[in-house]
């Protein structure tokens, strides 16, 4: 019998005791022992699940590469924790996707999209496999679910508020060890390597935790003899340094942390979580901090809403343009259509971004959220 049969036979055997369960309330012992056997077979039904996720032999460790689901919508937002915290719970709550939901561990075998609309906004939300300490190092599918995480532009790390606290760490370590920076801004160094001339390092100010020499020898440790060095951050460390060496495999990625199951934790613990930063806490069982969790999803992706005018109409608030923060009327004009941008010659904005309305602007002008943008071509 294969892996899957097997699983297949016991989930057919726990759906059956459980419906022993529902109708023998009278005979205690009898149902104890139903319980015990539920309890065993949940323990045998995960690990025989999680030899499914294993690599198989010549695999190369559980493959790097994602999962084959293509990017859809303006964003996308990973689902990123142990198994059984309540990430397909969560997907079924705020996209119309089913994901399988069960009491055992790696229910979800591969990457599940949906999509989460937000004020005229459509978020790819992908439901992942649960990882296990170790993914990093290609344990379980957890490299490929650490590489799709890779491609998002959040990733929403689902924590279970009635496990320890250090399960937190454990996934944020998984993360690091594949290249993802959480919460955190590429550090304020300038690197530019060079085919001669040997190193220049310069400092804006005398950094804390580097000098010259420990700089050289990084450098020379990734064989780059010839560099333009400027260290603009005094509290750059070593890492720091490290990750701008290696900034091609180096994702900084924002992170929302989100504990679920706080139906069943004390107000106490609940009140502690919740103050924590980047944090929101939920209950999928109760639909409790569901709205927080989608609001917050919104606000983490920074993205921008912007509204088209044709000459002479008002502009049309239903029919939103969604674009990043940071974005200029280049990308509002490719968003538009990927040929406005050679026939562009002005464009004029009213709204938060402009100096006085309208103003007339060029390609470059930064947009704000809630901008009204008439784009003129020749
Ligand atoms: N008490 C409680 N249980 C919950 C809550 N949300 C989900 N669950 C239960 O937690 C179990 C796991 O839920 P799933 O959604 O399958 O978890 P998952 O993270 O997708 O699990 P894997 O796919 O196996 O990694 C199920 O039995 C859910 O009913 C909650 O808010 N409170
Ligand atoms: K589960
Ligand atoms: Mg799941």
């Amino acid at each position: 019998m294969g892996i899957s049969e097997k699983i297949k036979e016991i989930e057919d055997e726990m759906k059956r005791t459980q419906k022993n369960k529902a109708t023998g309330s009278s005979l205690s012992p009898f149902i104890r022992y139903i319980y015990f056997l539920k309890i065993r077979d949940e323990g045998k039904l995960a690990r025989l699940r999680a030899q499914l996720l294993e690599p198989g032999p010549g695999s190369g460790g559980g493959g790097g590469s994602g999962f084959d689901v293509s990017k859809s919508g303006d964003a996308r937002v990973s689902l990123v924790g142990f198994p059984s915290v309540g990430k397909s719970t969560l997907l079924g709550l705020i996209t119309k996707t089913r994901s399988e939901v069960a009491a055992y561990a790696f229910t979800t075998l591969t990457a599940i999209p949906g999509v989460l609309e937000y004020e005229g906004a459509e978020i790819q939300i992908l439901d992942l496999p649960g990882i296990i300490e170790g993914a990093a190092e290609g344990k379980g599918r957890g490299r490929q679910v650490i590489s799709a995480a890779k491609t998002s532009d959040l990733i929403v790390m689902v924590l279970d508020a009635t496990k320890k606290l250090e399960q937190r760490t454990l996934l944020e370590r998984e993360l690091e060890a594949v290249g993802i920076r959480l919460n955190r801004e590429p550090p304020n160094i300038y690197l530019k390597p060079k085919k001669s001339g040997g190193m220049k390092i310069n400092f804006m100010s005398p950094p804390k935790h580097l000098d010259e020499k420990m700089i050289y020898n990084i450098l020379r440790d990734y064989k780059m003899l010839n560099a333009e060095v400027l260290i603009r951050d005094e509290n750059a460390t070593v890492d720091d340094f490290i990750d701008v060496i290696m900034a091609g495999h180096r994702k900084y990625i924002r992170c929302l942390y989100v504990y679920n199951k706080i139906d069943c934790i004390s107000k106490t613990y609940l009140n502690q979580l919740a103050r924590e930063p980047h944090t929101v806490v939920m209950s999928c069982e109760l639909g409790l901090g569901i709205k927080d969790v989608v609001d917050r999803i919104w606000e983490d992706l920074r993205l921008l809403r912007i509204y088209t005018k044709k000459k002479g109409v008002a502009p049309d608030f239903n029919e939103a343009l969604i674009v990043r923060g940071g974005s200029t009327i280049e990308d509002v004009c490719d968003q538009i259509h990927r040929s406005i941008k050679e026939r562009f010659r002005y464009a004029l904005v009213w709204g938060a971004s402009a100096k006085h309305s309208p103003q007339r602007t060029g390609l470059n002008h930064q947009v704000m959220e809630g901008d009204v943008v008439s784009i003129f071509t020749k």
